[in-house]
C-alpha cells in the first residue's frame, strides 16, 4: 500500500482533481438523493477519502485490513458500510450475513468490479477470477470444473506429486542426517518451491529449469502487484491516477514479461503436438501420454477445427482465444501454488505450537501408513483433517475475499445494500465469531471431530474457499497437495524447534497482502524418527 507520504501525497492530488472537477458537490447531492432508511451502519467518514484513513493510517496498515475491519465490525456490526474513496463498500463479518450474500442472493453478488490489474495482467479480465459475471465467466468456469480441475484430472497428476514429494523428503533427510543435532531448514521456501514445481509440471509438463525459474519469477511479480487496495480502483473517476502513481507502467512491464514466458511455453507445446501428429500419421503406433493443462486447453481450442476436446468442448472453444488460455493458466498458478504452500506452513506452525496436537496427528499418520504414504488412504486421516480445518478457521489463506460487485439493491441482515456497492467478506473475522464458535481464539482441532462442519461452501462459519458461484474450483487440486505433503512430513520426520525457541514463543505474526503469510520464515529441524533410523 506504499508509504504514508506516498499515500497522502496521492490523496492530496486526488482531492484537488475532485474539487476542480466540481465532483464533491455532485457526489454529496447524489448521496443525499440515494439515502435509504436502513443503510448499514459504519464509522463516520470524511469528505473525498471517506473511511480510507481508518484503514490506511500506518498503525492500521501494520495489523492488516482483515484485523482492522474485524475491529471496526465489532463496533458497527456484521453488515457494515464503509466509503473507500469514491466507492461504497459493505463489509460482511458473520456467518449468517455471508450465507445471505453467497447463497440466498448469490447471483446478485456474483460479479467483480472492473480493475486495472485484472485488465492489464489478465488479458482484459479474460481469466476466471477477474472476469465479470456473464457468458465469458460461465464458459471459463465450465472449463475449469469439467476439464482442468476435475477429480480425474487431479488423479492423473499423481506421479508428479509422488516424485516431487520424494525429492522433498530426500532433501529433508539429508538435513536431518547432516549433524548429530540435525540442520535447521527453511520450510517456507521448501514448501513454496514444492507447490510451484507440482503446479508447473501439471500445467506445462516438463520444462527447462531456466523457463521454470523465469515463470516463477513473473508469477512472483504478479503476486506483488495484485495485493491491497489500489487508489485508482477507489477513485475511478480520476483517470490520470494509474499514470501518476506509476501503476499502469508497472503492470504493463509485468504483462510483457508474462507474455514472453507464456508464448514460449505455448509455442513449445504447439511444436510438440505437431511432431506427435507427424509421428502418428507415419506409423500405426499410438503413444499414451499424460496431458498437461496446456495440452488440454489447446485441444479444446482446436475442437472447433476438428480437435479432440472433452465434456466442455461443445461451446467453450469460441471463448478460448490465446489470451483467454494465457489468462486461465495464470489463474492456475496464482490460485494454486501459494495458498497450498501457506496452508501446509500454517498447519505445521500450529502443530509446533501445540505439541500434543502434533503427537496425535503423527500417531494417526503412522498407524494408517506402513512403509510409505499413498494418496489412496489420505481420507483415513480424520484427525489431520480436523487440524487442517482448525488452521483454516484461524489462518485462512484468503482472509478477506476480493470485492464482489452488487448487481441490484438487496437486503442483507436487515439493511439495504445498494447496487454497485462492493462487498467484502471477512473470512478471518467469521472464523473467530464468538456467536458461531466456542472459545474462538483457542486452537482446538477436536471441535471438528464428529462434526459435520466442512469447508465445501455449505457451512458459512468456515469458508476458506469462499462459497457459491465464485467458490474456488481448485479445492481438489489444492487439498490433495496439502494433505499429501502434511502426511509425508509427519510420516517421515519428527520435528524440533531451533535451539532456544519454545512452543509458546514461536512467532505467529501474520502479514496480509495477497494472502495471509507468516511474517517470519518457519525454520524447523527435521529428525529421522528412531524406528526409521534403526531399520
Ligand atoms: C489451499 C488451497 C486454496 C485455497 C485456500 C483457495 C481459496 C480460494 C478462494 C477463497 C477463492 C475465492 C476468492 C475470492 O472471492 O476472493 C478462490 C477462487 C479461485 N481459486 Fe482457489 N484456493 C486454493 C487452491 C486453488 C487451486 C489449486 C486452484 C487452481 C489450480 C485455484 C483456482 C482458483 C480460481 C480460478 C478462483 C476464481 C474462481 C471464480 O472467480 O470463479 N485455487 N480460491
Amino acid at each position: 500500500m506504499g508509504s504514508d507520504f506516498y499515500f497522502w501525497a496521492t490523496v492530496l492530488i486526488t482531492f484537488l482533481a475532485t474539487v476542480v472537477g466540481g465532483k464533491v458537490s455532485r457526489m454529496r447531492k447524489k448521496n443525499n438523493n440515494n439515502k435509504k432508511k436502513a443503510t448499514p451502519p459504519g464509522p463516520k467518514k470524511l469528505h473525498v477519502i471517506g473511511n480510507l484513513h481508518q484503514l490506511m493510517a500506518k498503525s492500521h496498515q501494520s495489523m492488516g485490513p482483515h484485523r482492522r475491519l474485524g475491529e471496526l465490525a465489532q463496533q458497527h456490526g456484521p453488515v457494515m458500510a464503509l466509503q473507500l474513496g469514491q466507492v461504497p463498500h459493505v463489509v460482511i463479518s458473520s456467518a449468517a450475513a455471508a450465507e445471505q450474500v453467497m447463497k440466498t442472493h448469490d447471483a446478485v453478488f456474483a460479479s467483480r468490479p472492473s480493475s486495472l490489474t485484472g485488465h492489464i495482467l489478465f488479458y482484459g479480465s479474460k481469466d476466471l477470477f477477474f472476469s465479470p459475471y456473464g457468458d465469458h465467466w460461465r464458459q471459463m468456469r465450465k472449463l475449469c470444473t469439467l476439464e482442468l480441475l476435475t477429480a480425474r484430472r487431479v488423479a492423473s497428476f499423481r506421479s508428479i506429486r509422488a516424485e516431487e514429494l520424494s525429492r522433498l523428503v530426500s532433501a529433508l533427510s539429508a538435513a536431518a542426517a547432516a549433524t548429530a543435532e540435525g540442520r535447521i531448514v527453511d520450510l517456507k521456501t521448501m514448501l513454496l518451491s514444492l507447490t510451484n514445481t507440482i503446479t508447473f509440471r501439471s500445467a506445462f509438463g516438463m520444462a527447462s529449469p531456466k523457463l521454470t525459474e523465469e515463470f516463477v519469477s513473473v508469477v512472483d511479480r504478479i503476486t506483488g502487484a495484485i495485493g491491497g487496495f489500489k487508489l485508482s480502483d477507489l477513485f475511478p473517476s480520476v483517470k490520470f491516477l494509474p499514470v501518476v502513481t506509476g501503476l499502469q507502467s508497472r503492470l504493463a512491464a509485468i504483462r510483457r514479461a508474462v507474455d514472453g514466458v507464456l508464448d514460449e511455453v505455448i509455442g513449445q507445446h504447439v511444436e510438440a503436438r505437431r511432431r506427435r501428429q507427424e509421428v502418428r500419421s507415419s506409423s500405426s503406433a499410438t503413444e499414451e501420454t499424460t496431458e498437461d493443462l496446456v495440452d488440454v486447453l489447446l485441444n479444446l481450442q482446436q475442437e472447433g477445427t476438428g480437435g479432440g476436446g472433452g465434456a466442455a468442448a461443445d461451446s467453450v472453444h469460441q471463448y478460448l482465444t490465446m489470451d483467454a488460455i494465457k489468462a486461465i493458466l495464470l489463474n492456475m498458478f496464482l490460485g494454486g501454488t501459494e495458498s497450498a504452500a501457506l496452508t501446509v506452513e500454517w498447519v505445521m506452525s500450529q502443530m509446533m505450537k501445540n505439541p500434543s496436537v502434533m503427537q496425535r496427528a503423527q500417531k494417526e499418520v503412522r498407524s494408517v501408513f506402513r512403509d510409505n504414504v499413498d494418496e489412496e488412504r489420505l481420507h483415513q486421516l480424520e484427525y489431520l483433517h480436523a487440524v487442517i480445518k482448525e488452521t483454516f478457521r484461524l489462518q485462512p489463506p484468503s482472509p478477506l475475499l476480493s470485492p464482489k460487485l452488487t448487481g441490484e439493491n438487496v437486503e442483507i441482515g436487515g439493511f439495504e445494500v445498494s447496487t454497485k456497492s462492493r462487498v467484502l467478506v471477512n473470512v478471518w473475522a467469521i472464523g473467530r465469531d464468538p456467536q458461531y464458535w466456542t472459545e474462538p481464539e483457542r486452537f482446538y482441532p477436536e471441535r471438528f471431530l464428529n462434526s459435520p462442519i466442512d469447508y465445501k461452501g455449505t457451512h458459512f462459519g468456515l469458508i476458506p474457499f469462499a462459497a457459491g458461484r465464485r467458490m474456488c474450483p481448485g479445492i481438489q487440486f489444492g487439498m490433495t497437495i496439502v494433505q499429501f505433503t502434511l502426511a509425508n512430513l509427519l510420516f517421515h520426520f519428527d520435528w524440533k524447534l531451533p535451539r532456544g525457541v519454545e512452543p509458546e514463543s514461536l512467532d505467529m505474526t501474520e502479514i496480509f497482502d495477497t494472502a495471509l503469510r507468516r511474517k517470519e520464515k518457519l525454520c524447523l529441524v527435521p529428525v529421522i524418527p528412531a524406528r526409521a533410523a534403526s531399520k
